[in-house]
């Protein structure tokens, strides 16, 4: 009987680590992340011009969900860490000025494809080449003054998020009628 039992074990096991699991994995990795996540950051210029309603209002109505959010005043060493690339550019002294000329609203979106729509919804990082439609495109008129920050890929966004934010004041809420954008 215990050799029963163990043999019925073992051949759940085997099933389960050599059928079930890949099956499951090869299902799923074609399925949009429902939990990734982009660092959506309100410069200096759109908290002055108060766009920072209508910014929140964009990402809300395309149904993502605010799993963070708060005002910073940002120095230039975080600037200095956010930006790591751009240091050596010509352009990153007036950039610094601008981005610690006052205060940021910095926030943490989540949903399917985050990243990559939230970059679509704010448009070239050229206001002149934004779309219309795009927060860009219909805030701004110039590169230095472009209203809003979006990270740029997967990796990125994680940097950012836990550059910004180090793992606290995120909240993990269930949203009530996520069944009326997405499936479960
Ligand atoms: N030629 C420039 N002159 C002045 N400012 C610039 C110039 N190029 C970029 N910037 C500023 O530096 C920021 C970062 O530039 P980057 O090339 O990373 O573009 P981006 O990823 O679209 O912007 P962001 O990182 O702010 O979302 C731009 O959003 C803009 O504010």
């Amino acid at each position: 009987m215990t050799n029963f039992i163990r043999l019925h074990c073992l051949y759940w096991r085997g099933l389960w680590l050599t059928t079930i699991a890949p099956l499951l994995c090869l299902l799923t990795s074609g399925l949009p992340d429902v939990r990734e996540r982009t660092l959506i950051a309100v410069k200096p210029d759109g908290v002055q011009r108060r766009l920072v309603g209508q910014i929140i209002h964009r990402f809300e109505q395309r149904g993502f969900k605010l799993v963070g959010l708060k005002m910073v005043q940002v120095s230039e060493d975080l600037l200095s860490q956010h930006y790591r690339e751009l240091r050596a550019k010509p352009f990153y002294p007036s950039l610094q000025h601008y981005m610690t000329s006052g205060p940021v609203v910095v926030m943490v979106w989540e949903g399917p494809n985050v990243v990559q729509t939230s970059r679509k919804m704010v448009g070239h990082t050229n206001p002149t080449e934004a779309q219309a439609g795009t927060v860009r495109g219909d805030f701004s008129v110039h590169v230095s003054r472009n209203v809003v920050h979006a990270s740029d890929s997967l990796e990125g966004a994680r940097r950012e998020i836990q550059l910004w934010f180090q793992g606290k004041d995120l909240l993990n809420w269930e949203c009530c009628n996520q069944g009326n954008m997405m499936e479960d």
